[in-house]
């Protein structure tokens, strides 16, 4: 297992070994003392699953009061994995860091707590699989819209899918203080 910064350094790209053989391949998705060395130091509590189709788009979304930090890796297909600083004391504030992520490089990213993030969809469809570190909390989630004119994120889609709800996020500016970090 490989870990490395990305430009934002406190987001980490992993790359696991993989073991290939007659029956196909084998890699640990998750050794924390692995993580550790490298400064991760989350406890995951709770896992989620979605399958998305192509040119969707989840995000851009993150938690207050209880943040998650977030472990994500793409097991079908491939996607691109944006966070964005919400950091108001970093260098990198507004600034986003987005990886691709495919069931081909296997490689997971790191987001720690303080950063919104959301993902598109490069192929047919797509199994993100993401580990958290503290519970989703309907009330306490808080959202950027994908397409803000600051952080201009190029996603890498043509017609993007969205939910209504992502739609209707506010833009970065208008974020209030209280509900950035
Ligand atoms: C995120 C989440 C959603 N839900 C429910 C709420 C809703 O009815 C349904 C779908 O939720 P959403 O539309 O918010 O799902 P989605 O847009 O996939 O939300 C996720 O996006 C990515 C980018 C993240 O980083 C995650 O933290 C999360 O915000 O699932 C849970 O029960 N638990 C959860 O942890």
């Amino acid at each position: 297992m490989k870990i490395s910064e990305t430009r934002i350094p406190a987001v980490k790209i992993i790359e696991p070994r993989v073991f290939e053989d007659d029956r196909g391949y084998f890699f640990e998705a998750y050794r924390k003392s692995v993580l550790a060395e490298a400064g991760i130091e989350d406890e995951f509590i709770q896992d989620n699953v979605s399958k998305s189709y192509r040119n969707a788009i989840r995000g851009l979304h993150y938690q207050i009061q209880n943040p998650q930090a977030k472990l994500v890796q793409c097991l079908r297909g491939s996607i691109l994995d944006v966070a964005v600083d919400l950091r108001q004391d970093s260098p990198s504030f507004g600034n986003y860091v987005a990886i691709k992520l495919s069931d081909v490089s296997k490689r997971m990213l790191y987001i720690p707590k303080g950063f919104a993030h959301g993902f598109s969809v490069l192929s047919d469809e797509a199994i993100v699989a993401y580990k958290c570190s503290d519970y989703y909390n309907a009330e306490r989630e808080r959202g950027v819209r994908w397409d803000d004119p600051i952080i201009r994120i190029n996603w890498d889609v043509s017609r993007p899918i969205l939910s209504e709800k992502d739609r209707k996020l506010p833009l970065f500016s208008s974020i209030k203080e209280e509900d950035l970090f």
